[in-house]
């Protein structure tokens, strides 16, 4: 471990990061984070190209399927296999969870903090033609470019993607509008029935990003509000009241979603990325950015609220796993929740999956993936 005295980091994050033991180190050394890449099935043989191109080699991820690493210097971005959306920039964190939720073709999951989309893509390629995913975020223009994402990699069919808060978030899955729902009224509303998605953003969608100076988030008791549904997505032909319909209390236990992924926080690989961005922007910046107290509030609520509440909504649409993913963060020096905590709240129902936590995981760092079953 290097000498804590001498790394650049601002007072408080170095202390926190020493009250949960972890290496403050792995911040600053960002020549040894590493960095990782899915191939989209089917596309095996743009290895070599892509090496090629690259001019470097790749490393397979035996424990990860599809996945391998690279030097951490090298730009994908300016890759013809990405641009053409047969490469994807994913952490092996991610692909960690993805796959602890065993998913399986035909399932039907919700991605409750779904953006910018990286897992929800992964997810997506699993489901296969039977299944289908329905991501939700709060952030309305991280949403939009999630759908940017499903669209690159022509995914989107078997998908829904709506601006909610996950914490309230009741829709139920595709699929079962049919068999459980009547409509209480045939107003004309109700009759107005979803035809096919087009890109042409509708007007509406269209005043109120133009109203949004400032990126939007919605709150807990606004509806949802769909921004994207695929053709295949079980929304095309449904009324819009349909769609809303709430489930009622007997309808609940048979309307699950076999898997539903919280990744309110960053999986590790990601949260350690996002605080070496300051090794280039200066660690001063990190205590006016992140450390303020305002700022830091708001995100505290924000996810303090999704640690604490989310696993309730999706419980009860919940037939098979909810994953729910904890991080060190920097909320906890902060506040009086302490993140890393809250799985001991639930502690009679979780399982902590150590050994795909370890196959991952960076020196020192706490990151823990909670299975509930
Ligand atoms: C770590 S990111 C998710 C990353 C994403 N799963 C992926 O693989 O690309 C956390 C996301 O949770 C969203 N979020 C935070 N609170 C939320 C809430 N209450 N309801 C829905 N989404 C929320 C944030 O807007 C953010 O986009």
């Amino acid at each position: 471990m290097e000498d804590a005295v001498n790394l650049p980091l601002p007072e408080a994050f170095l202390n926190f990061l020493h009250s949960n033991g972890i290496d403050p180190s792995i911040y600053t050394a960002i020549d040894s984070t590493p960095r990782f890449i899915r191939l989209k099935p089917g596309f095996e043989d743009y290895l070599e190209e892509f090496e090629a191109e690259m001019k470097c080699k790749l490393q397979k991820l035996e424990w990860l399927e599809g996945f391998y690493s690279l030097p951490h210097h090298i730009q994908i971005a300016s890759s013809r296999a990405y641009q053409q959306g047969k490469v994807y920039g994913i952490d092996a964190s991610s692909g960690a969870a993805v796959t602890a939720l065993h998913i399986s073709p035909g399932d039907h999951v919700l991605d409750l903090c779904a953006a910018p989309g990286a897992k929800l893509c992964m997810i997506l390629d699993l489901v296969g033609d039977s299944g289908s995913v329905t991501g939700v975020d709060v952030a309305r223009h991280r949403l939009a470019a999630c759908r940017t994402m499903v669209q690159k990699y022509a995914l989107g069919d078997r998908c829904r993607l709506f601006v909610a808060d996950g914490t309230t978030f009741s829709v139920i899955p595709v699929g079962f509008h049919s068999d459980c729902i009547s409509c209480d009224s045939e107003s004309e509303e109700s009759l107005d029935v979803f035809k096919e998605w087009t890109s042409r953003r509708p007007w509406k969608e269209r005043k109120r990003a133009s109203r949004c100076a400032t990126p939007q988030l919605v709150s807990r008791d606004q509806p949802p509000e769909l921004i994207y549904y695929g053709r295949h997505s079980g929304v095309v032909g449904l009324t819009k009241a349909e769609l809303f319909k709430t489930a009622s209390d007997n309808e609940i236990a048979s309307l699950g979603y076999d898997k539903v992924l919280v990744d309110a926080e960053c999986t590790h690989d990601g949260s350690v990325k996002h605080i070496q961005k300051f090794e280039h922007w200066g660690w001063r910046t990190l205590e006016r950015r992140v450390l303020d107290a305002e700022r830091t509030d708001h995100l505290h609520v924000l996810q303090a609220n999704d640690s604490l509440f989310s696993y309730i909504s999706p419980i009860e649409y919940l037939t098979g796993i909810l994953i729910f993913i904890s991080v060190p963060s920097l909320k906890p020096a902060y506040s009086d929740t302490n993140f890393i905590q809250i799985p001991k709240r639930i502690s009679t129902d979780y399982e902590v999956n150590d050994e795909l936590v370890q196959d991952y995981a960076m020196p020192n760092t706490k990151a823990c993936i909670y299975l509930l079953v």
